[in-house]
């Protein structure tokens, strides 16, 4: 849907690379300076880049060979900031309307209702932007880049000034605009991996201006490569369960293809998907069905591949029933259990993260 090749030089910085996204959530994830927002810029057509082309449904944005360059206003993409920027003297309602006018005639996609609907923006209609929080004005910055009718929505850091309870609130909403059936592409510039495991379909890896991978989010983080971008105490796979039962005790039953996992604290009803973020410093491998153990979530593994660190740790792909599973070991362990491509094992996962909603389409 979206093609990007970009080249662009600032003093000391450059910044080349190439990729694609297929709709959903495309996250674009690196540290601080790793050229996130030149992207978001260049494809926004804020930044003239000194070499690169975008196209997104097949229509060409940019294209410095041949010349082509749509002014940013021509490009129908909709955009979200960190800060909100909403019209101060504007109420909610108008402030959304103030969206609606920039919708080319004729287009196709959420009205008024709809969006008031979606962001839950109904009780917050006539109120000033002045007297709302910010998880609040984010919401209607949202609804009113939505009323545009945008065909690619870019958002950048939008949770990024909001406080931990702040974020919780807003992120049911992203989740519910990705599976809510607008099929709105949105390119997500994020540098927190819970955000992004929890959101993104697809995830692009910048470092230093260069792309160090990029594919679906399940795959791009259990790849042992990505440790050390996104941090090794943050690293870690993302899979989906299905909500099997609750337990009177607080433990709830979910499947996984490997087999069951039981949790605290899974709020989704049964029947329900949801994504569970295993971090690999929490899964813990052995040879043999561990027995005695404190932790009943026990799956049985195949080693993938065991890739060395810099350091004295290891990262171990693993695919547990084709669910993809990442462990952080010492290289002591690997040596010791003899872990190599191949070998059957066991995973104990001592805690995981769960998040509602669903994923692989
Ligand atoms: N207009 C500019 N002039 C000169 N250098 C720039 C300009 N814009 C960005 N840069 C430099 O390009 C590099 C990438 O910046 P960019 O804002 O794209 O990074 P980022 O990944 O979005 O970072 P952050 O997460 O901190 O926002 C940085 O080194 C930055 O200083």
């Amino acid at each position: 849907m979206l093609e990007v090749t970009l080249r662009h030089g600032f003093d000391g910085f450059d910044l080349d690379l190439s990729f694609s996204t297929e709709g959903g959530i495309t996250a674009l994830f690196g540290r601080s300076g790793a050229g996130k927002t030149t992207v978001i810029n260049a494809v926004a057509g804020l930044l003239r880049p000194d070499m690169g082309r975008v196209v997104l449904d097949g229509e060409t944005l940019l294209d410095t060979e041949r010349g082509i360059w749509v002014p940013p206003h021509r490009r129908r993409l909709g955009y979200v900031f960190q800060d909100a920027r909403l019209f101060p003297h504007l109420d909610v309602r108008r402030n959304l309307t103030f969206g609606a006018r920039y919708a080319p005639r004729g287009s196709r996609g959420a009205g008024f209702d709809d969006v008031v609907e979606l962001l839950g923006l109904k009780p917050l209609l006539t109120r000033a932007p002045a007297t709302l929080s910010g998880g609040e004005k984010q919401r209607v910055a949202l609804g009113r880049a939505l009323l545009c009718r945008p065909r690619l929505l870019l958002m950048d850091e939008p949770l990024a000034s909001l406080d931990g309870p702040r974020k919780q609130e807003i992120l049911p909403y992203l989740e519910r605009l990705r599976d809510g059936g607008l099929g709105l592409p949105i390119l997500y510039v994020s540098h927190a991996v819970d955000e992004i495991a929890r959101l993104a379909d697809r995830l692009v890896l910048l470092q230093d201006g260069q792309l160090k991978a990029q594919g679906a989010l399940f795959d791009v983080m259990a790849d042992p490569a990505a440790v050390p971008l996104l941090g090794v105490r943050e690293a870690g796979a993302v899979l989906e369960a299905d909500v099997i039962a609750h337990a009177e005790d607080g433990l709830s039953t979910l499947a996984v293809r490997a087999g069951q996992l039981e949790l605290p604290g899974v709020q989704a009803p049964i029947g329900s998907r949801v994504r569970l973020r295993v971090l690999a410093q929490d899964v813990i491998l052995s040879r043999h069905r561990p027995e005695g153990l404190s932790s009943v979530n026990i799956l049985a593994v195949r080693v993938e591949a065991v890739h060395p660190g810099d350091g004295p740790g290891a990262a171990i792909a693993l695919s547990a029933g084709g669910d993809r599973l990442l462990a952080r070991v010492t290289a002591r362990a690997v040596r010791d259990l003899d872990l190599r491509a191949g070998m059957e094992c066991y995973a104990i996962i001592k805690a995981t993260t769960v998040a509602p909603g669903s994923i692989g389409r």
